[in-house]
């Protein structure tokens, strides 16, 4: 699998304190989910708010083998770096088909047409409601809603944050199963954060854990198969809430 994103000593620091996020290095291939793990605070959103040029931050970030360090927000869009931020931060007064239009605003109108499409046909739920307001959109459907909108500026990475977060079972089952049908589909690669390891386990190739805005250990999904090897993974960096 070839790199696509190379993140080293990556820190990010809000003010006088200790760092969010200190010397954190971690790769993504081409078509590969890396989920980044840790409790509140962990400095998880600050990671991808720093690939994704909403944050300053010191340290390395090279995107398809250029180095994006420097560039801004827009400029890492139009590469095809796409954050779903934590909360959804959808349009609540625009319709369903406006804040799909938001998220292709850099492309053309056939791209972008094209693109809605694809993201209608994936999430049937709010291909019903396409004129809805947002805000009238359940929990569920307005997670949907955030990651079409990411969906629709044709990403290469898309930086998904914690999309479980206060959906019912089923219902993030019904989200990580079409993530993972367009991952099947497409060359997209993933960076998940997630509190979760058996929600995240259902997608992604190998796992970050974090504390204290460090990497204090990685493995892959395919280790954490084991029973015994996610016990351990859980009783060692998340705790008993993450199971
Ligand atoms: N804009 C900010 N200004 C000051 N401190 C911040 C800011 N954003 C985050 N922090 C602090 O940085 C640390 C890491 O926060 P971050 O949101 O990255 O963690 P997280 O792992 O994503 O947490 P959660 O799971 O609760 O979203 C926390 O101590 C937080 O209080």
């Amino acid at each position: 699998m070839s790199e696509l994103l190379n993140i080293e000593n990556l820190s990010v620091a809000y003010g006088a304190g200790a760092p969010a996020v200190n010397q954190v290095s971690f790769t993504v291939g081409k078509g590969a989910v890396v989920a980044l793990l840790g409790a509140n605070g962990a400095g998880k959103s600050s990671i991808m708010k720093a690939v994704s040029g909403l944050t300053p931050a010191t340290g390395s970030a090279v995107f398809e083998g250029e180095n994006i360090s420097s560039l801004p927000a827009r400029v890492r869009v139009a590469r095809g770096i796409i954050y779903v931020p934590e909360g959804r931060e959808i349009v609540g007064d625009l319709s369903v088909r406006e804040n799909l239009i938001l998220g292709g605003y850099q492309k053309t109108a056939s791209e972008r047409k094209k693109r809605m499409e694809m993201v209608l046909d994936l999430f049937p739920e709010i291909a019903e409601k396409v004129d809805r307001q947002a805000w009238r959109l359940s929990g569920g459907e307005q997670q949907m809603l955030a990651i079409g909108r990411g969906l629709v500026a044709d990403p290469k990475l898309l930086l998904l944050d914690e999309p479980s977060l206060g959906l019912a079972p089923l219902l993030v089952r019904r989200v990580f199963d079409r993530l993972a049908m367009i991952r099947h589909e497409s060359d997209l690669a993933i960076v998940l954060v997630e509190q979760n390891l058996a929600v995240t386990m259902r997608l992604c190739d190998e796992l970050h854990f974090l504390r204290g805005g460090r990497i204090v250990g990685h493995r892959s999904a395919e280790e954490l198969k084991d029973e015994t090897a996610r016990q351990e993974a859980i009783d060692a960096y998340l705790g008993a809430a993450a199971a």
